[in-house]
């Protein structure tokens, strides 16, 4: 297996980077990466990154704003919460970061899309060329938990049918984070998950809880789907069983 090289660093609506729709000037994905739509770069990129890689895919963050999806990004690439007044997502933004999943360099293209409602069409436009989409909502917030129906639907309609889709509870009240009253109970999200047969879990962008778990899960499952290693037994729900950590220290 040939090690690519990843682009670095912050990216931004104004300069998408390799697969981006706009990067290819047609507006529409396109579906002609092989290994079930694994992306091969065919030559290393442009970068000064020394972060090489083996595989890349793209995942997405979706859901209303303000549940926070920059958030978990950027607790994720940088290991920081965002802290202070709200800056919501303009359009659509990436970054990327490599994992070592099981001795595999799988980069993960990670793009953060904006919740507000007025931003809908260019997220439609990246939908297809996802590889896996992480729905989420606030559990302090029972309006972003209702609309995940709505969410689901918009993902049957734009993205690839077998997509990785997994959903997350955000701002779940844990140790460092219990800034908010929850209003969405963990057994309810749970049985929405369970409903539309989904891996869910809690996160917390601000603790840190279960972040980077949600993003090596996902990472796992698209290496798995594609080396299609008959050894290899993986069930996404599973890991996630095994890994996630509760909120219950926390519980009164
Ligand atoms: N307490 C708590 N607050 C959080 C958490 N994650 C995000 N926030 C706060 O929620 C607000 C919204 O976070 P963002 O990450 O910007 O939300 P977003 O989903 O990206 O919103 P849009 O860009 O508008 O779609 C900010 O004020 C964050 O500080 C969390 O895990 N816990
Ligand atoms: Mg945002």
């Amino acid at each position: 297996m040939s090690r690519k090289k990843a682009a670095k660093g912050k990216g931004g609506s104004s300069s998408p980077s390799v697969g981006s729709p706009t990067a290819k000037g047609t507006g529409k994905a396109s579906r002609s990466s092989p290994m079930n739509g694994v992306v091969h770069p065919s030559r290393p990129s442009v970068s000064s990154s020394s972060e090489f890689y083996d595989i890349a895919f793209k995942v997405m963050l979706v859901g209303d704003s303000g549940v926070g999806k920059t958030c978990l990004l950027v607790r994720f690439k940088d290991g920081a919460f965002l802290a202070g007044s709200f800056i919501s997502t303009v359009g659509i933004d990436f970054r990327n970061k490599v994992l070592n999943i099981d001795g595999v360099k799988v980069k993960l293209q990670i793009w953060d899309t904006a919740g507000q409602e007025r931003f809908r069409s260019v997220t439609h436009a990246y939908y297809r060329d996802a590889h896996a989409l992480l729905l989420l909502y606030d559990v302090t917030n029972k309006t972003s938990f209702d609309n995940i129906q709505a969410w689901l639907t918009e993902i049957h309609e734009y993205a690839q049918q077998d997509v990785v889709l997994m959903l997350l509870g955000n701002k779940a009240r844990h140790c460092a984070d219990a800034t908010h009253e929850r209003v969405v109970k963990r057994e309810d999200g749970e049985r929405l998950a369970k409903e539309f047969g989904v891996p869910f879990m809690e996160t917390s962008a601000r603790s840190g809880l279960n972040v980077e778990l949600a993003f090596t899960a996902v990472a796992k499952e698209l290496k798995h789907r594609s080396t299609k290693d008959p050894s290899e037994k993986f069930t996404l729900q599973e890991y996630v069983n095994k890994e996630m950590k509760s909120t219950s220290c926390c519980r009164s």
